[in-house]
């Protein structure tokens, strides 16, 4: 089997795959919005999820970003956390998905004066409940908001650290334009001192300069978007040379007007250029689709070929924070699924 075009979708889901780029309060669908929002008595400014959903229609990441901070409003108590984080588990499994790192803002919820611990023990009973039901291993990685103050992220960083048993590295996102990772070096360098692994969003709407700093700077261990290198052939080389993975989410590009249209978007060029392409689904509850969907969206859209999309779910392991020897193990099913396939 060379191309996917009739039977892509079952081939797909039997890939195991990795997904190392999606916000846990992305995955919150309007109707659980609506849900949670009566059960905790918050008044929500849409009449229903269907009108919530309707408002889904984004120009650019910040016009994105101000619903979704509303969103997160209606997530108050652990047991929130956990509806939310084992509903987004049981769609990866359904997808083929059998490893996944999950952001979360903290800032978001502990300056609303929810507790880190509620948030800890929601998600944490989640991704255990997950693992014994549907086999999916995890890793949490919380976020620092680039859109607050160097000084709010150290203090979150500082709120962090007792529970450090339950994550393994620390991230960056929210508006990127006008908030280049330098402003966070110093957060990084004592998460780094820390013993944590280090990511960053850069290149999602922001220059080939704030992937550079992220690299130099905050010595990330993944690049979360990164299209954005493509202008910058230095930069180009030199993640292929490192083999340093780009958490790309096609869907989320799409609505947020990063590409015009899935035909234009730079994963395959990327690709072909030798760098280490993964897919992941970002904010999966807005961008109308989970992992499997942006596999299909890019390979019907793209065109790839089942070698390419064996690539990518390769990659997505190689990529993770899984131990040498759990890579090994998905990456030799890999093979098994790839050669069956073609067989
Ligand atoms: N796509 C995205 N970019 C930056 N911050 C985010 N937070 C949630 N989704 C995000
Ligand atoms: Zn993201």
């Amino acid at each position: 089997m060379n191309n996917l075009k009739t039977i892509a979708k079952d081939a797909l889901r039997a890939q195991p795959k990795a997904e190392l780029h999606v916000h846990i309060e992305g995955t919150l669908e309007p109707e659980m919005v609506f849900e949670l929002a009566e059960k905790n008595g918050i008044v929500l400014d849409y009449p229903d999820a269907g009108t919530l959903r309707q408002a889904y229609n984004f120009q650019d990441l910040q016009s994105f970003l101000n619903i979704y901070y509303q969103g997160v409003k209606v997530l108050i108590e652990a047991d929130d956390f956990f509806e939310l984080t084992y509903n987004y588990l049981r769609h990866a499994h359904e997808d083929g998905v059998v490893h996944t790192e999950i952001f979360f803002d903290p800032q978001s919820h502990t300056d609303r004066g929810i507790s880190l611990a509620a948030v800890f023990e929601g998600i944490n009973r989640a991704l255990a409940k997950g693992q014994k039901e549907f086999g999916i291993t995890s890793r949490l990685i919380p976020c620092f908001l680039r859109h607050l103050s160097a000084e709010a992220a150290m203090e979150t960083l500082h709120a962090l650290l007792p529970y450090r048993d339950f994550f393994c590295a620390v991230g960056l996102d929210s508006s990127e334009k006008g908030n280049p990772p330098s402003k966070f070096s110093e957060v990084f360098d004592k998460a780094r001192a820390e013993g944590l692994l280090t990511v960053a969003h850069a290149g999602e709407e922001g220059p080939a300069s704030y992937i550079w700093e992220a690299l130099d700077l905050l010595h990330v261990a993944r690049i979360d978007h990164g299209v954005g290198c493509e202008s910058d052939d230095e930069l180009c080389r030199r993640l292929a040379a490192e083999q340093m993975p780009l958490t790309v989410c096609p869907l989320s590009n799409i609505k947020l007007a990063v590409f015009d249209d899935i035909k234009g978007h730079n994963l395959k060029r990327l690709l072909d250029r030798g760098l280490c392409m993964t897919v992941s689904s970002d904010d999966p509850a807005y961008f109308g689709g989970y992992l499997l969907d942006n596999f299909i969206a890019v390979q019907t859209g793209l065109d790839l070929t089942w070698d390419e999309v064996t690539e990518l779910a390769r990659n997505s392991i190689r990529a993770s924070f899984l131990s040498e020897s759990e890579k090994l193990e998905w990456l030799d099913k890999i093979e098994t699924v790839h050669d069956e396939a073609t067989a």
